[in-house]
């Protein structure tokens, strides 16, 4: 069974971190410019789902692409919260939402790590998850991986109730990447 997820959110945010650290458990620090879709499996209750990941900016083709959405913003990033607020309205009200079995948004304050610099409370990103019917997580994608890993845990927990279909087949597999790919545009950036 497929599973589409897009993560969303201001640029720099944490986007990619957020998705390599869930896909290799580590943080490589900087990640360019790559959109990509990333695919990883994972087994809940003996069901073998395989995530479509899609790390990238908002559009609306994303949104009606996505079985479920990872959006971020950073605590330290006032302008990145607002982001996120009005994502989740934008997702919510786009034409489609409502026809896909309300696909679960998962919000998340990321760089936790950074709680010096912190300029939106914690108190404020679980309010709008509870306003909006979300889940919320603060987590660091620099610092650990098992709270990532929570992240997409909780959403695929959601997703597996709501129907997955076949309903937007993936005609993307040429964009499809695989880890190494970002490993090896390391090395080849830094020589
Ligand atoms: N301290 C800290 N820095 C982080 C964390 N997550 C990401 N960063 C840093 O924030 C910067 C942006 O991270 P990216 O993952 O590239 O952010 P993005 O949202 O994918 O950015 P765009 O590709 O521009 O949309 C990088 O320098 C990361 O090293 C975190 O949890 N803590």
């Amino acid at each position: 069974m497929d599973a589409n997820v897009v993560v969303m959110g201001k640029e720099s945010v944490g986007k990619s971190a957020l998705t390599v650290r869930l896909l290799t458990r580590r943080f490589i620090g900087e990640y360019g410019d790559i959109e990509s879709i990333y695919s990883h499996s994972v087994s809940v209750d003996g069901r073998e789902i395989t995530l479509n990941i899609w790390d990238s900016p908002y559009s609306e083709k994303k949104v009606q692409w996505a079985d479920g959405y990872v959006l971020v913003y950073s605590i330290c990033d006032r302008a990145s919260f607002n982001a996120v607020c009005r994502l989740v309205q934008a997702i919510k009200s786009a034409k489609d939402y409502l026809n896909v079995d309300k696909a679960p948004i998962v919000i998340v304050g990321n760089k936790r790590d950074l709680h010096h610099r912190r300029t939106v409370l914690s108190e404020e990103g679980r309010l709008l998850a509870l306003k909006t019917d979300c889940h919320f997580y603060e987590v660091s994608a620099a610092e650990n991986y098992h709270s990532v890993l929570m992240v997409f845990d909780g959403l695929v927990d959601r997703m597996k109730d709501a129907k997955l279909t076949v309903k937007r087949p993936l005609r993307l597999k040429g964009i499809v990447k695989s880890m190494s790919a970002v490993f090896a545009r390391r090395r080849t950036d830094s020589f």
